[in-house]
């Protein structure tokens, strides 16, 4: 369970569904010498965020035991956005996740159909063919109550 929270983590840093978190200046504001004007739109691009080789070791690997001891810096792991909008549905949705996930990989196999395929790279890292996979349903286990329960 840990460490499923971990590939979780893993999985939002490397293919985060929200590419970019859009905000507004209220005021001119001078950030590292670049001057945005009152009014101006802005884009944190959370891709580049989480790929920041400074923050993450090996940015582009899939590592969930980074997440064993890693220290954040604040603003280094967006998923959710952060601040006062920050989404509000995170917790329902890492949950619901972890939820799903726990009992798929208890009771699917995944057999990948083009092991060691091409990698693309954008909009993010991917198998080429989005890891076209079999699905195929394990023997009921001891984890799922039975019908006539
Ligand atoms: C994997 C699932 C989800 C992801 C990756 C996600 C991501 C985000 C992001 C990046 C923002 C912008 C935050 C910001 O501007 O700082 C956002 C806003 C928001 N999300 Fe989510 N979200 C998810 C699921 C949900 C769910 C399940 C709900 C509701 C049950 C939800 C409700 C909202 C709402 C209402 C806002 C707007 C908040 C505001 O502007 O004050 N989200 N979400």
């Amino acid at each position: 369970m840990e460490y499923l929270s971990k590939v979780i983590d893993e999985t939002f840093r490397n293919f985060n569904p929200a590419f970019s978190i859009p905000r507004m200046a209220l005021d001119d504001i001078n950030i590292n010498d670049y001057i945005i004007p009152k009014g101006w739109k802005v884009l944190v691009w959370t891709r580049a965020v989480h790929l920041d080789p400074e923050t993450y070791v090996n940015p582009k690997d899939f590592l969930p035991s980074r997440w064993d001891n890693q220290k954040l810096k604040a603003g280094s792991f967006l998923p959710f956005g952060a601040g006062s909008r920050i989404c509000p549905g995170a917790d329902f949705a890492r949950l619901t996740i972890f939820i799903f996930l726990h009992y798929f990989l208890l009771n699917y196999k995944l057999e990948q159909i083009n092991p060691g395929g091409p990698i693309v790279y954008l909009p993010y890292q991917r198998r080429a063919d989005n890891c076209l996979a079999n699905i195929i349903k394990l023997q009921p286990s001891l984890h799922l109550p039975s019908p006539s329960c």
